[in-house]
């Protein structure tokens, strides 16, 4: 067996009184892609978001338990920069900068300390291959990435991600507002990244869950109920309420 690179142990998350995690243990493998899924509210976003510390500015936010990464715990023994350039996250909604193409992806380096524009040559055009969209872009680098469209500014993200080379890829319903097309475009370009990256996906689509996922984990009001192997998981969930809700009777 190999050790997991992420580890979730008996997390309790509280939002004020509001208690949205309760002891949620998991392991997560590297190169794999585990999907989380369940009806909205249920404390995907919120243990995703955990996971490179995102709710350290949410105020009256507090955690208990474990997060684990190669070992090492993400609150305790990593310093946030490096923890941020380790771990990588893709929101719901593309946000790329309001800059260049080119800018968008050197930004990360850039804070890294890269300066030199030769390297920076290499380092975006590599993201932006390895995103699946410097053919489409390589005649316009520097142009605003805003003009770029909804699927399009979604790879410039993921790209944006890959160029600081992070470990860890979370990636927070990143089809949700985008086309069947440009939805295809990312499921492929997910399955070649997991050779080389550990990928972390919250979707409401469960097609997308069993398409590109190796493992599934089934939330609901803040209790994971179900975590498993996605194809075992859709064909023969354990708990009734896994059932329930891929069947489409609640959620
Ligand atoms: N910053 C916050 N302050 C207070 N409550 C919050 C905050 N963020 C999330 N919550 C609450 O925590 C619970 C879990 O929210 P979360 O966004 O993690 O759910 P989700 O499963 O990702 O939902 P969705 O699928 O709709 O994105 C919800 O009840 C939500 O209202």
């Amino acid at each position: 067996m190999s050790t997991p690179k992420l580890s979730i142990k008996d997390v309790n998350l509280f939002y004020g009184d509001f208690h949205a995690l309760h002891g949620i243990s998991m392991d997560i493998d590297e190169n794999k892609i585990t999907s989380f899924i369940g009806p909205s509210g249920c404390g995907k976003s919120t243990l995703l978001k955990s996971i490179n510390r995102m709710n350290d500015l949410v105020e009256g936010c507090k955690i208990t338990g474990e997060f684990l990464l190669d070992n090492k715990n993400i609150y305790k023994d990593i310093e946030i920069n490096t923890l941020r350039k380790r771990v990588g996250m893709v929101f719901q909604k593309a946000n790329p900068f309001p800059m260049s193409v080119y800018d968008n992806i050197a930004f990360g380096p850039r804070t890294h300390g890269i300066k030199k524009k030769a390297e920076l040559d290499v380092i975006v055009r590599q993201a932006l291959e390895d995103a699946a969209l410097w053919d489409e872009v390589k005649d316009r680098l520097n142009k605003s990435a805003l003009g770029l469209s909804g699927g399009q500014q979604q790879r410039l993200c993921i790209a944006r991600a890959l160029a600081v080379q992070p470990e860890v890829l979370l990636m927070d319903e990143p089809t949700s507002a985008l086309d069947p097309i440009s939805t295809s475009k990312i499921e492929e370009l997910t399955l070649k990244l997991k050779k080389d990256y550990t990928i972390v996906i919250v979707t409401h689509n469960m097609q997308q869950a069993m398409r590109i996922s190796d493992k599934t984990a089934f939330f609901l009001l803040g209790d994971l109920i179900e975590y498993g192997d996605t194809e075992m998981m859709f064909s023969t969930p354990k708990e009734k309420k896994t059932e329930d809700y891929i069947t489409g009777r609640f959620g």
